[in-house]
């Protein structure tokens, strides 16, 4: 079967950090690996006034790294063209047409084209509306609209915003990234579950004791200040990935494994999350900022941030996914900046074996854990005989998967969804009716925090997280199974 793919990208934002440092070595890897060859060409537009060289340039830094071959990297950057454009200029379309046009036929492409909008989602409606009112979308092939993050910043704008898109681009035109859903762990849950009778007769309440979420960063905001203080982590983490992550734990085994019937049951997932009232968040919801220690700055001492702001960095609450498999069933969250360690890991805790029968020997828990980073793994953690003549028990981890047994180096995560946009497989991204009960369960907990009046409260840098973290299981009799010290 030829996997060579043909298609013209047109990369607007294509001067920005995204692009040089996830889109640029993504196409590289998809070119290396034969998916993208003579019939493809990138038109990076931006407003800065920079010539084809210096762009060329600017890709070949971005994609060499130690074993990169100079040779590969100069052919590469051949394909790419700069063109000068300020997308509310009705004009600057015009000459983009006309590039596109020359390269689709320099390039035997076919009218393929995968509009790629790296730049801030303000800019989204106006882009596409010119795309379809300058010709710059072909008849002779397909047209798709890759759409970055944040999708809006509540319900409403989210609406605004994909209502301006739909007035020119199908539903199935629209790809929404969430990068998260191009990691090979994220897309081993459904392998997980549904590929193995022994953990899909279990995933349910009858046997699910509670589940724990932890995305956590060791980093500050870094260079994204400006765009973060707008954001907070409940609006960058937890309305997209985290929520991603639940409907993929939480959904019911889909009638096949295609985009219609997998898509169907995340939006069912996302449907049945129960949306807190004020007090319930209160309850439910805790929300901190890293505050100055151990040498390292305060969020409100970081640049570009308000000294009085009340942005959270930090995030960590309990949810329900109120379905008939997983009502009842806690589902604990975190997420934040600054924290211990850079970790993604999903923690299934299981119920207790209804009778002990060993006696004064404990049970520990059976814990099915999914670490997506730093490193690929799964554990089962099991009790076990000790070896001996006498009866005891011990707690042993079952390593299900590690990534170092398998020599295939992992795609990265841009790298697979570009594909996916590719072939028009749009099963790894956002649907807008997962995106519109994500922010309506997002928009309860704002709305509740907008109107307390405390501050969130602070956390150590290095820690993983405030005590009212801690506080939140220990309530239900529970506690994080990841702890930094492990
Ligand atoms: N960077 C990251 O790690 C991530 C980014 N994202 C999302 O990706 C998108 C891009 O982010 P990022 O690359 O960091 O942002 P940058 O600020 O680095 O890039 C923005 C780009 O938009 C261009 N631009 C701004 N205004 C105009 C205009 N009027 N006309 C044409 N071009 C314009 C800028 O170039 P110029 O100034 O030359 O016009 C630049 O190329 C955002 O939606 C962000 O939320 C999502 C996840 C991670
Ligand atoms: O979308 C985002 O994700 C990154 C974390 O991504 P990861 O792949 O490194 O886990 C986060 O730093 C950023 O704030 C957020 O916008």
């Amino acid at each position: 079967m030829d996997t060579r793919q043909q298609a013209l990208f047109i990369i607007f934002g294509g001067t920005g950090d995204l692009a040089k440092r996830k889109l640029y070595p993504s196409l590289f890897e998809l070119y290396e690996k034969g998916f993208l060859k003579e019939n493809f060409a990138v038109i990076g537009t931006a407003r800065r006034p920079w010539t084809d060289e210096y762009f060329q340039e600017v890709v070949r830094k971005s994609v060499t790294t130690d074993g990169t071959s100079k040779e590969d990297a100069d052919e590469f950057a051949q394909h790419f063209y700069y063109q000068s454009h300020n997308v509310n200029d009705t004009e600057h379309y015009v000459t983009l047409q006309k590039l596109a046009q020359r390269l689709d036929e320099k390039y035997s492409i076919g009218g393929n084209r995968l509009f790629y909008l790296a730049m801030s989602p303000r800019f989204f409606g106006t882009i596409a509306e010119h795309l379809k009112s300058q010709n710059i979308v072909t008849d002779n092939g397909y047209n798709r609209l890759i759409i970055e993050k944040p999708f809006g910043h509540d319900l409403p704008s989210a609406r605004e915003l994909n209502d301006s898109i739909g007035r020119y681009f199908a539903e199935d035109s629209v790809f929404r990234i969430d990068h998260y859903l191009g990691k090979e762990m994220i897309q081993n849950i459904a392998a997980v579950r549904f590929g193995n009778n022994l953990f899909r007769a279990l995933w349910n309440n009858r046997y699910i004791d509670n589940i724990q979420i932890t995305l956590s960063e060791a980093l500050g905001v870094e260079e994204r200040a400006g765009y973060y203080e707008t954001a907070g982590a409940l609006r960058d983490m937890v309305q997209n990935h985290i929520l991603q992550i639940v409907s993929l734990l939480t959904m019911n085994m889909p009638a096949s494994f295609t985009e219609t019937d997998i898509r169907r049951e995340k939006i069912y997932a996302l449907k049945a999350l129960q949306v807190y009232t004020p007090e319930e968040v209160q309850e439910n919801f805790v929300r901190a900022q890293y505050a100055q220690s151990q040498g390292l700055k305060g969020y409100r001492q970081e640049e570009q941030i308000a000294d009085n702001s009340r942005t959270e960095t930090f995030v960590a609450g309990k949810l329900f996914v109120n379905s008939e498999n997983f009502s009842g069933v806690p589902i604990y969250i975190r997420t934040g900046k600054r924290l211990a360690k850079k970790t993604t890991r999903i923690d299934i805790v299981f119920k207790d074996v209804p009778k002990n029968i060993f006696g004064s020997e404990k049970l520990g828990k059976n814990i099915l854990t999914i670490i997506v980073e730093p490193e690929g793994e799964i554990y089962l953690q099991m009790n076990v005989k000790k070896v001996g003549q006498n009866f005891g028990l011990q707690v042993q981890k079952l390593d299900l998967l590690q990534s170092e047994s398998d020599s295939t180096p992992i795609p990265e995560a841009y790298e697979k969804l570009i594909l996916d946009a590719l072939r028009g497989d749009a099963t790894n991204f956002t649907h807008w009716e997962e995106v519109a009960y994500s922010w309506k369960f997002v928009d309860a907990i704002r709305t509740a925090w907008d109107k307390q009046e405390d501050a969130p409260v602070e956390y150590i840098s290095g820690s993983m997280g405030p005590r009212e973290a801690d506080e939140l299981l220990a309530h239900d009799d529970h506690k994080w199974i990841f702890t930094a010290k492990k």
